[in-house]
């Protein structure tokens, strides 16, 4: 495994930012071609998707400081259009909220009742950047001005934007306006993983952020994180995290005045894991001083260090 947690003292001035974007549309809009053309050769994702509750992870693209996950939204997996309008509910409205954009690809000139469908469940605190798709194949592109102004009527989108996911036009123009609605973060997966990283090393990924994030300066050399419990209780994630310093100084530090960092430690991470898998999450975090423990090899190998 390698080190890649991305807010490490060494990059702190460039600030990282990771976060879930969620492509949906009517079927045959055009929104696998988008995604492959997004992120190019890493769609093969897709062949192991990770798992979290509401979301499947489809893609994930690194690039200019910023992890863009996408993910897909249940309801929108089916090709058929039926179906479609059966499962458009609150639920998955409530999906789409756990997001950080929700990117929706209707097709130029074109706004069925699938759309009008779509249109009703988007989500009111996600940013909905909407995406008009296949403008190369307009007949007349001064159609296209009173098509955008019409549906821009519609709804309060963060961006309008036209493209064409067959050519690939406009598409690096959806990633940067994707890009400000990403929260800071690490990056959850490696740059040229295109396979899916387990939830459990997500889970590490969280805990060390927050010890990087809140001990500032401080931060401990050769902290790291051991998930040494993970386990699925009915709909909830029971989780427990050792801290592992080397000296009993990083773990006074670490749990602060009256134990006051540790807890936001452990709350603050609580509440992302909730975010990331989608579920109730019980997180018991605590420190643990291995002195020593950067030299044995056996440590290093059990912390996937190799
Ligand atoms: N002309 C044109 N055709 C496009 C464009 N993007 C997609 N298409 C075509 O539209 C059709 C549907 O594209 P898909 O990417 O499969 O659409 P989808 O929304 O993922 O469809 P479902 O999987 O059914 O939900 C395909 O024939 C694409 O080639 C575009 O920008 N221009």
């Amino acid at each position: 495994m390698t080190d890649q947690i991305s807010n490490s003292p060494e990059t702190a001035e460039t600030p990282f930012h990771t976060g879930f974007v969620a492509i949906i549309g009517r079927p045959n809009v055009g929104k696998s071609t988008l995604m492959n053309k997004l992120i190019g050769q890493k769609v093969s994702i897709t062949s192991k998707k990770a798992q979290t509750t509401r979301h499947r992870i489809n893609g994930v693209l690194t690039q200019d400081n910023t992890q863009y996950i996408f993910v897909d939204t249940p309801g929108f997996q089916t090709k058929h259009g039926g179906a479609l309008n059966r499962v458009l509910n609150r639920n998955v409205s409530q999906a789409l909220g756990e997001v950080d954009v929700v990117v929706w690809v209707i097709e130029a000139m074109k706004f069925t009742p699938q759309d009008e469908a779509v249109l009703k469940i988007l989500p009111r605190e996600t940013p909905v950047i909407l995406v008009i798709n296949k403008v190369d194949a307009l007949e007349k592109k001064n159609d296209l001005l009173p098509f955008v102004q019409k549906v821009s009527g519609q709804f309060n989108f963060a961006q309008i934007i036209p493209v064409s996911a067959k050519n690939g036009v406009q598409t690096d123009v959806l990633l940067k306006e994707i890009k400000p609605y990403l929260p800071e973060n690490p990056a959850f997966f490696d740059e040229d993983d295109i396979t899916d990283r387990p939830t459990r090393f997500l889970a590490t990924e969280i805990v060390r952020e927050k010890i990087f994030r809140l001990s500032g300066d401080e931060v401990p050399y050769g902290c790291t994180v051991e998930i040494e419990q993970f386990q699925e209780d009915g709909k909830m994630y029971r989780i427990a995290a050792a801290i592992l310093v080397e000296r009993d100084a990083h773990k006074a530090m670490l749990i602060g005045k009256d134990g006051e960092r540790l807890k936001r430690i452990a709350s603050e991470s609580r509440v992302d894991m909730e975010r990331l898998f989608g579920c109730k999450v019980f997180l018991e975090v605590w420190i643990k001083v291995r002195q020593g423990w950067a030299d044995s090899e056996s440590s290093l190998r059990k912390l996937g260090y190799e």
